[in-house]
């Protein structure tokens, strides 16, 4: 839709770009972030981890059964549920944390700064909050109810991964949460990393020292 604004002047120019940048960065469906500018965050967050060595979790999720949701209720119900569902991961998690659509019922949350305890609180707390949905899809249907899988790994602290290796990990994770039942959160066991605040800065003067 053309920016709202006279046509040619500075502000409508802009609208024009605003436009441009959400339809390349953004999922037209669900309003999250698409698969490109997840992959785009998510080798910054790799960076991140290794310069910072904070813990940072890539959790990836996948909605149970979908196909029987499509095959039952028609395509148009399927897409009220992915809509319904990433509005819900929305609201779950921190303005911090990236929410993307990577695939057709299939999720991806980079969640930066999180520990171990605090993902796999998040992690249970956004399957809880899908369960509870009770979606409405109009012609008289009642409303649709869905469960997710989900599957999280850490990023290795202090150490440069790779996104593939984060992602795939993170993916082991989800087959391992459909293997067991589905409507469950599998994340990779993992230990915080035990440097102090003092061994961080030895760390980076070391980096600077060989840099020099
Ligand atoms: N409505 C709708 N359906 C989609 C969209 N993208 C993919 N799908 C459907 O999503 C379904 C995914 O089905 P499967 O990959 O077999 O997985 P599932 O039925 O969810 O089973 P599990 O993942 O094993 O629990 C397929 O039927 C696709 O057609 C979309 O944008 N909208």
């Amino acid at each position: 839709m053309l920016p709202d604004a006279e046509p040619y002047s500075e502000a409508w120019l802009q609208g024009i770009l605003d436009a441009l940048c959400d339809l390349s960065s953004k999922d037209a469906l669900t309003g999250l972030v698409n698969r490109r500018s997840f992959e785009m965050a998510l080798a910054r967050e790799v960076d991140r981890v290794a310069r910072s060595g904070e813990p940072a979790l890539l959790l990836v999720l996948d909605i149970d059964h979908f196909k029987a949701v499509n095959d039952t209720h028609g395509h148009a119900a399927g897409d009220q549920v992915i809509r319904a569902v990433a509005q819900s991961i929305g609201q779950t998690v921190r303005p911090m944390d990236t929410v993307a659509r990577i695939g057709g019922e299939e999720f991806a949350i980079i969640l930066p700064n999180c520990p171990t305890s605090v993902g796999v609180t998040v992690a249970e707390r956004i399957r809880q909050r899908v369960q509870e949905l009770a979606v409405s899809v109009g012609n008289g249907q009642p409303p649709l109810t869905c469960t997710i899988s989900i599957g999280g790994a850490f990023a290795p602290q202090w150490v440069r991964s790779s996104t593939l290796i984060w992602t795939e990990r993170a993916d082991r994770q989800l087959y391992r949460a459909k293997a067991e039942g589905r409507n469950r959160a599998c994340l990779e066991s993992h230990v915080d990393s035990l440097v102090s605040a003092e061994e961080k800065g030895l760390l980076f003067a070391v980096t600077q020292q060989d840099s020099e």
